[in-house]
């Protein structure tokens, strides 16, 4: 008992907390520095900010950094996710911040490089291996969809639901029916594939990634009893792996096949998963705090829920009911 309480304090403690904040232009595009000669990881690009002195709260922190790096003062900001990452030389929290407003003029105080980079150029630059998990977190939506569990002469209703979502702007889409013969799964993710393309939404299959390579789907869920068979994510790096996740060791195991996202529950109650034991907010924080990963939190969601669960560390919400029938 004493050893464990130990271990978790030295965990969060010995980590040395970094503050870093996304700042956008009018076009979207985000802000990257580049890290000076002589300082640890030299010439890679990062999103400005630095270390968060003692007793300091992240968002001062934030504040004070952009302020001393950038000139400008920040408005308004939010978490946007928050990496626990070991470098050989020093194990730090990477706690990003996405301002969504700030006054002032952008300058290289510090004489460093600066630049507006697209978010789907950040993946092909050098950046240091924390930013990881963040990248992936500024290329991925607030809501994913998961589609009920309708019965296989249901195409039509499958391709409409989906096509509705996308109407209502939803942009990640896991194709999940459970039972229908793989003839007609391949049909309705064609029709739904070519929907999303045109919506520019993504569309995951659920479990089976090799039917999703074969359709030039976006990517594959997987449920955690398959990644517990894996030991390296099925997909290339251009295809999305995802996993559903329920407790520490799974969220564990989805790292170490270097899965992008998980999704983590039940949060609440749900009809699908009737009588599970649930996380709530609380333990859900917990759990996010393990992880480096962008983690959906599932399970009784309603689409209000997306502050809620991006305060307890959440990339957002991830539903079937609420994102199905809204
Ligand atoms: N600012 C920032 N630091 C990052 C990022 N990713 C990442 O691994 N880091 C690491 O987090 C640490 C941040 O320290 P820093 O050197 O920026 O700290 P600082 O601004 O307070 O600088 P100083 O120590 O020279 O005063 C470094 O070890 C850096 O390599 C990122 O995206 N932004
Ligand atoms: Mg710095």
């Amino acid at each position: 008992m004493q050893a464990e309480a130990w271990i978790s304090a030295e965990s969060t403690s010995a980590r040395l907390h970094v503050v870093a904040g996304v700042l956008r232009d009018t076009h979207g595009r985000v802000l990257i520095a580049q890290r000076p000669a002589g300082k640890h990881l030299a010439g890679m690009w990062e999103f400005p900010g630095g270390k968060c002195e003692d007793g300091e709260l992240p968002i001062d922190a934030l504040a004070r950094e952009l302020r001393e790096e950038l000139g400008v003062v920040v408005e308004s900001a939010r978490p946007l996710i928050a990496v626990p990452h070991d470098y050989p030389e020093q194990r730090i929290l990477l706690d990003v911040w996405q301002v969504s407003a700030h006054s002032g003029i952008v300058l290289a105080r510090e004489s460093q490089p600066l630049a507006w980079a697209e978010i789907d150029d950040l993946a092909r630059l050098p950046m240091p291996a924390a930013d990881r998990p963040v990248i992936t977190a500024l290329r991925l939506p607030d809501r994913y969809l998961i589609t009920p569990p309708l019965p296989p002469d249901e195409t039509d209703t499958v391709v409409r639901g989906i096509e509705r979502a996308c109407r209502k702007g939803v942009r990640l889409i896991q194709l999940r029916l459970p039972g229908w013969p793989s003839d007609r799964l391949a049909r309705v993710a064609r029709s739904a594939r070519n929907l999303c393309r045109d919506y520019g939404a993504q569309l995951l299959l659920n479990a089976d990634w090799k039917l999703s390579a074969v359709l030039g789907l976006d990517g594959v869920h997987l449920p955690a009893a398959i990644a517990a068979t894996l030991t390296q994510r099925p997909l290339p790096a251009d295809r999305w792996v995802g996993v559903s996740c329920h407790d520490a060791a799974e969220l564990a195991q989805a790292a170490r096949i270097g899965a992008d996202f998980v999704t983590l529950g039940p949060v609440f109650p749900t009809a699908s998963h009737e009588g599970a034991a649930t996380l709530g907010w609380e333990g859900f924080a917990d759990l996010a705090a393990t992880t480096a990963l962008p983690i959906y939190a599932l399970g009784g969601m309603e689409i209000d829920d997306v502050d809620a669960a991006q305060v307890s560390g959440a990339q957002g919400v991830a539903a079937i009911r609420a994102l199905w029938d809204a």
